[in-house]
């Protein structure tokens, strides 16, 4: 029986995922992207995938927020402990920051909570609160009044950012939610995302080695075509990980996996 895991106490909230056999093709294509996927993601960890341009990782995450269009065949198991409903579960932050241009960074911040039309006044003041307290954490406190077109690329990112983190949900996707920024401000900020995220199941999918290394309790490359994913074994150490030597030999391994995965 499926179980919904908004009614379970918050502290049972933590959810883990497990996919076997799975398989996705686009019907407008003849092969398989994905074929044979077996996927562990524990509860309150972070599970960091890496893979090659075209894989199939930003579908695969897709698939999990139950946004795969109905010209994707998907096969496979999925199973929950505990048992649940994923949906509503699930806060996901795509590869494009999908901001609404209309409305002030703030607002976009705030999205998710204004869908709430149960929301008391006192609330509302709390969590408008809660959003300017993320966008100080972001780097944007002074920026919470601008459209979203006056921002670069890498605010926008952290606009996008603070979104995510502003849904109480259980499972967190993210699609390369660090790439258009500088690598000092990418290292503040995987590092807030770590903090902010401690109790959430999350999945982060990004081109970055050094950050999957960094942040990872658990790490798939997925390789080959179609794909499938290979768990590679991350060192004990704490996360967020400084890099010392044997960060530097997983980084080797996983640049030759991806290197072989080219040719
Ligand atoms: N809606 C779609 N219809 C048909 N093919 C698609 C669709 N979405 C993705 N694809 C194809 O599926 C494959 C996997 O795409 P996907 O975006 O999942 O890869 P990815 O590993 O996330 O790539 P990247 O690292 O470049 O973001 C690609 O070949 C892509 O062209």
């Amino acid at each position: 029986m499926s179980v919904d895991c908004r009614s379970l106490p918050v502290d049972n909230r933590a959810v883990s995922i497990d996919i076997s056999g799975g398989y996705l093709r686009y019907l407008d294509v003849a092969e398989a992207t994905i074929s044979d996927l077996h996927l562990t993601i524990p509860a309150q960890a972070w599970t960091c995938i890496l893979g090659r341009s075209g894989c199939g990782k930003s579908s695969l995450l897709r698939y999990l927020a139950h946004l795969l269009d109905d010209k994707a065949e998907w096969r496979g198991e999925l199973s929950t402990q505990p048992l649940c409903d994923l949906k509503g579960q699930i806060a996901y932050m795509a590869q494009q920051d999908l901001l609404m241009p209309w409305l002030s960074v703030l607002d976009n911040v705030l999205l998710s909570t204004r869908l709430g039309a149960n929301i008391q006044t006192g609330d509302r003041a709390a969590l408008k609160i809660k959003a300017q307290e993320l966008l100080q954490q972001v780097g944007l406190a002074d920026q919470a009044h601008c459209l979203p077109q006056q921002l670069s690329g890498g605010m926008r990112q952290r606009v996008a950012l603070a979104r995510t983190l502003m849904q109480d949900k259980s499972i967190v996707l993210m699609d390369e939610p660090f790439s258009a920024l500088d690598a000092v401000t990418r290292y503040r900020l995987q590092d807030l995302a770590y903090r902010l995220l401690k109790d959430k199941t999350v999945v982060l999918i990004t081109h970055d080695p050094q950050e999957a290394i960094r942040l990872a309790d658990r790490l798939y490359i997925m390789q080959g075509k179609p794909a499938f994913a290979e768990l590679l074994v991350v060192p004990t150490s704490e996360t967020p990980r400084r890099l010392d030597a044997e960060c530097v030999v997983l980084q080797q391994t996983i640049m030759t996996r991806l290197e072989q995965d080219y040719e």
